[in-house]
């Protein structure tokens, strides 16, 4: 996007002393540089574009008020929007299940389930098996081996599973898929949605039985989309309610009814001081995605008001995420009933080996010139660039932008408007490389082919630490593609060094000099100070099957951006 910002243009009226002298501005004439070697041609953000309803919470969901039974009929338009077009989806993401190591699932507390193998021993609603077949998901990741059955048997849960492990539809699916048959008798009343005339007829209040509460409104929206997926055919409506959005539209929306809502922190807690638009009375399923994030301090006046939305002890409450200091975990624990269910995928906060790390000294008054030499030393692919603060967002966006380099920037400061236009240029590949502060963009979000994150700022221990490298890595190398993650370390950096050389030992990475004085010996444990249990009562419950660096598909025809 860059902030090419036009400079005011056309007349202005200036005060001068006693007189009014009018002052014309020269327009300013939007440069677009010649694009960088290789990539395509820079796209600057337009601004005119103020479509008064060009809101992603304003995506069309599928409608249907179940009264000939529990399947609606297809919808091929909303269905391509929603899946792509069939012809250019590839079977199950491009992700070679059949190339597979293992890797070691744990389960603790009370409760132990056992997985399954296929989406078919899960006994799937109708709807939901077609939508799964419509997604492309043919065998379930190992976190949904074992959520997907815990989740249907009606358990608590708290699931850990490395980024980019599919744990969106480790929970969404099950849910879902418990509520499709019975959605007409537990839905609150709504208008018929083929009839529903807005503004004339009475509004309805949206009492939803799911509610996903997520950390950005990007990852809201992200989420809002699998939703929609999943609800496709259903009786059940997605809602989203989003900080930034437009409220009257948002209000509106709750009023056609709304049985799975997804919302970030401050503008949920909003609507739940506003019990005629909305009330969780009716919340079955309560979802708190990146838990980790929701159990620190910052959040507890939050957490505990959406906590205090819903009935006692008709929710089923479940925490996701891919990393859980044991700390957080216990305070998890706190909120789930004695018989929970607890799994782990590997080692909480550990990253794959599919995403290969480097981490590269560089000089902090030239770290431009060396993200400029990095993007322009590989071939031209889809990335994400973190840096730590806003300013620096702009900064290196408008030097890229500059030089060429097709980007786009985000980050709090930006406009809703803005925001929403980033993430799209980004996903569609008009620009392909997404410069971002980590709030908005370091946890959750799933863009396709994303091949190379570039960490321009490390985490500090004090902002995130390792939790937060690991969440920003995880941005490439998903669901079994591979991915490359680069990291500038300068002297300030220091502090991140230990656990920093731990975590590229734990998966075989190259370490390089300035850090081998942090490196463990061989043959000694490498321990985490986040991650010191896991406890005496866990259980190794087997190995289930993870792509390998080795085997997994690699993304040969989808390498550009
Ligand atoms: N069984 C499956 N088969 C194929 N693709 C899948 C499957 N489950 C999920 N996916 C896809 O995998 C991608 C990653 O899933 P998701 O975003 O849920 O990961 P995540 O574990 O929540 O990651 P993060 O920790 O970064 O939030 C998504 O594009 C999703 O559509």
């Amino acid at each position: 996007m860059a902030d090419n910002w036009g400079a005011p243009s056309g007349n202005s009226d200036v005060v001068d002393g006693n007189s009014t002298a009018s002052v014309t501005f020269a327009p300013v004439i939007q440069v677009i540089p010649q694009p960088a070697e290789g990539w395509t041609n820079p796209t600057a953000y337009d601004y005119t574009d103020n479509a008064p309803d060009n809101w992603d919470g304003n995506a069309t969901v599928y409608e249907f008020d179940g009264d000939t039974g529990d399947l609606g009929p297809e919808h091929p338009e909303l269905e391509r929007q929603l899946f792509g077009e069939p012809s250019t989806i590839t079977s199950g993401h491009g992700i070679d299940f059949s190339a597979i190591t293992k890797i070691d699932v744990f389960q603790e507390g009370p409760v132990r389930v056992m997985p399954i193998q296929k989406f078919e021993d899960a006994g799937l609603h109708p709807a939901m098996a077609k939508n799964i077949a419509l997604a492309k998901y043919t065998v379930p990741t190992p976190i949904q081996k074992y959520c997907i059955p815990a989740i249907r048997a009606g358990h608590d849960l708290i699931a850990i599973a490395q980024t980019g492990s599919g744990k969106t539809a480790a929970y969404i699916v099950p849910i879902l898929d418990k509520l499709m048959g019975k959605a007409k008798k537990l839905a609150a009343p709504r208008p018929d949605p083929t009839r529903y005339r807005p503004g004339i007829d009475p509004p309805m209040r949206a009492e939803p039985l799911v509610l996903i509460v997520c950390p950005s409104r990007e990852l809201a929206i992200q989420i809002f989309n699998e939703a929609r997926k999943f609800c496709y055919r259903s009786m059940l409506r997605p809602g989203i309610v989003y900080g930034g959005g437009p409220v009257p539209d948002q209000i509106a929306s709750l009023q056609k009814g709304c049985d799975v809502l997804i919302g970030t922190a401050g503008r949920l807690c909003d609507f739940m001081k506003r019990p005629d638009v909305l009330t969780l009375r009716r919340l079955r399923f309560m979802v708190f995605d990146e838990a980790d994030e929701w159990l620190h301090d910052d959040w507890a006046t939050e957490f505990a008001q959406i906590m205090s939305g819903g009935e006692d002890g008709k929710i089923q409450y479940m925490f996701f995420s891919a990393t859980f200091p044991k700390n957080l975990r216990d305070v998890a624990k706190e909120h789930l009933k004695t018989s929970h269910v607890r799994i782990r995928v590997g080692r909480a906060g550990s990253s794959h080996g599919n995403i290969k790390q480097n981490i590269v000294m560089v000089d902090s008054a030239l770290k431009k010139t060396a993200l400029f030499d990095l993007l322009m030393s590989l071939p031209p692919t889809r990335t994400i660039i973190f840096a730590n603060s806003r300013r620096a967002v702009d900064e290196i966006d408008d030097f890229l932008f500059n030089k060429g380099v097709p980007c786009t920037g985000l980050h709090g400061d930006r406009t809703q408007k803005e925001r929403e236009a980033s993430m799209r240029a980004f996903r569609a590949g008009t620009s392909p490389v997404l410069i971002a502060s980590a709030g908005v963009a370091g946890r959750g979000i799933d863009v396709r082919n994303v091949m190379h994150v570039v960490n321009y700022d490390l985490p500090t221990m004090e902002h995130g630490g390792i939790e937060e490298y690991t969440h920003r890595i995880g941005r490439t190398g998903r669901i079994g593609h591979r991915g490359l993650a680069t990291s500038f370390f300068t002297e300030r950096d220091e502090p991140m060094a230990s656990v920093l050389t731990r975590t590229l030992q734990e998966t075989n990475q190259d370490i390089p000099d300035f850090l081998e004085q942090y490196k463990v010996g061989d043959g000694r444990k490498l321990q985490f100070e986040a991650d010191s249990d896991f406890e005496e009562e866990e259980e190794e419950c087997g190995t289930v099957e993870e792509a390998s660096p080795e085997e997994a598909t690699t993304d040969a025809n989808n390498n550009g951006p």
